[in-house]
């Protein structure tokens, strides 16, 4: 099966099943001297884990990390960086009965279509359990932006209906509540909704938002590899994620010229400066020096307890009732599965903007 690497200098590979030995990813690529131990992995893996609260999967997964290989007395020695954590709460038998149908909403045709074969214990490589070889390179991305001074912020916007609201954003509060939202209210709100959802044996679906800041204008590669085009990649290929958006995103389609574009003035230091920030951080495909602004669309939890229909691998049409232990939304585990593939875009861009002018090869033979 190819399709598991992304990224072109900075590169990952993501390995590994939902109920096999272990999952993990290889990072190529990082630059020599970056500290690094598996707490700075650690940190970012605990914001994914399962059974954070009643909002998430009751799998009990501790995703524990280990490097294998890569780093030596504490440095990135730029060679290959392996990360490994072994499955500990596999119940695969909850799993014998979806081997003889498709679960609505999830890759189970798909997989069988396409393969003739495929490994029916959980989601095997489509399941959402995969992420975490995503968020194990992104703790790496992100902690090498970091050391240039770029910032991530990133929480969820929606859940269902109820959105975090602008006059009551409190970046401070992100990290108060299960549902990663910053806005107290809206939080009480959302868990309020998702605690009918669960009474249904139902599931919710929500919307995530990554700022990030710091970033210099020129990162990104016109036509084909441009800034948006590779985030979009990179978040779309996040299972469950639907739709995806810079800036104003769909809304410009409801703009006019007068209010999408975004003014240019002489900021402090002397250098071009835009007022308002429509485009997201993006112009041309490459980095325009303000904040990126990008939001996912994450579908809800296709495993529902709730009787659905489907057909059997007999071709009957049967009713079904998913069982195994599930999310009940995709949306707070997934928020720093959206910054990590943001994060290994960006390095992949940074490194990539390096060959793009004389100046930085000349930079780099001045002795
Ligand atoms: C972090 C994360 C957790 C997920 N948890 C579940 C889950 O508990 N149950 C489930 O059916 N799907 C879950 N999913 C979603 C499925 O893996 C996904 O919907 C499925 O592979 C089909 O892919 P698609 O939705 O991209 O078409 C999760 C996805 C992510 C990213
Ligand atoms: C355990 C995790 O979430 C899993 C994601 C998932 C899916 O279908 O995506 C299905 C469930 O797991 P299983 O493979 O046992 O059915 C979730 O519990 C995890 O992400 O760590």
């Amino acid at each position: 099966m190819a399709g598991s690497s992304f990224g072109t200098i900075f590169k990952i590979t993501t390995w590994g099943e939902s109920h096999g030995k272990g999952l993990g990813v290889v990072v190529d690529g990082c630059p020599a001297g970056l500290p690094l131990d598996e707490n700075d992995i650690q940190k970012f893996l605990n914001r994914r884990k399962p059974g954070q609260s009643k909002f998430t999967t009751p799998r009990k997964e501790d995703d524990a990390v280990e490097i294998l290989s890569g780093v030596f007395e504490g440095k990135t020695t730029g060679t290959p960086i392996s990360l490994v954590v072994y499955n500990q709460n596999q119940k695969s038998k909850d799993y014998s009965e979806i081997a003889s149908y498709y679960r609505p909403g999830h890759a189970d045709y798909t997989f069988d279509q396409k393969y003739g074969f495929r490994d029916y214990r959980g989601g095997g490589r489509s399941s959402g359990r995969e992420t975490i070889g995503r968020v194990a390179a992104g703790a790496i991305a992100v902690k090498i932006l970091n050391q240039l001074g770029i910032t991530f912020l990133t929480y969820t916007r929606s859940i269902g209906p109820i959105s975090i609201s602008s006059q009551n954003f409190d970046a401070a509060q992100i990290n108060e509540n299960p549902l990663y939202m910053p806005d107290a209210d809206a939080a009480e709100n959302a868990e309020n909704y998702l605690n009918a959802c669960i009474a249904e044996q139902n599931s919710s679906g929500g919307v995530v938002e990554c700022i990030i800041q710091g970033v210099p204008a020129g990162l990104g590669d016109p036509v084909f590899e441009k800034l948006n085009a590779n985030l979009a990649k990179a978040v779309m290929s996040i299972g469950a994620v639907k739709g995806f958006e810079i800036g104003d995103g769909f809304d410009v389609a409801k703009a006019t010229g007068k209010n999408n574009n975004d003014a240019f003035r002489i900021g402090a230091d002397g250098r071009p400066v835009k007022t308002t920030n429509h485009a997201g951080g993006i112009l041309g495909g490459m980095s325009d020096g303000s904040d990126i602004i990008l939001r996912a669309a994450i579908k809800p939890t296709p495993s529902i307890a709730a009787p659905q229909q489907t057909v059997n691998k007999d071709g009957e049409e049967i009713d079904v009732s998913i069982k195994g232990r599930h999310d009940p939304i995709i949306v707070p585990r997934a928020v720093v599965v959206v910054e990590s593939m943001a994060a290994v875009t960006l390095v992949d861009a940074l490194f990539t903007n390096m060959s793009a002018r004389m100046d930085s090869l000349e930079m780099f033979y001045q002795h």
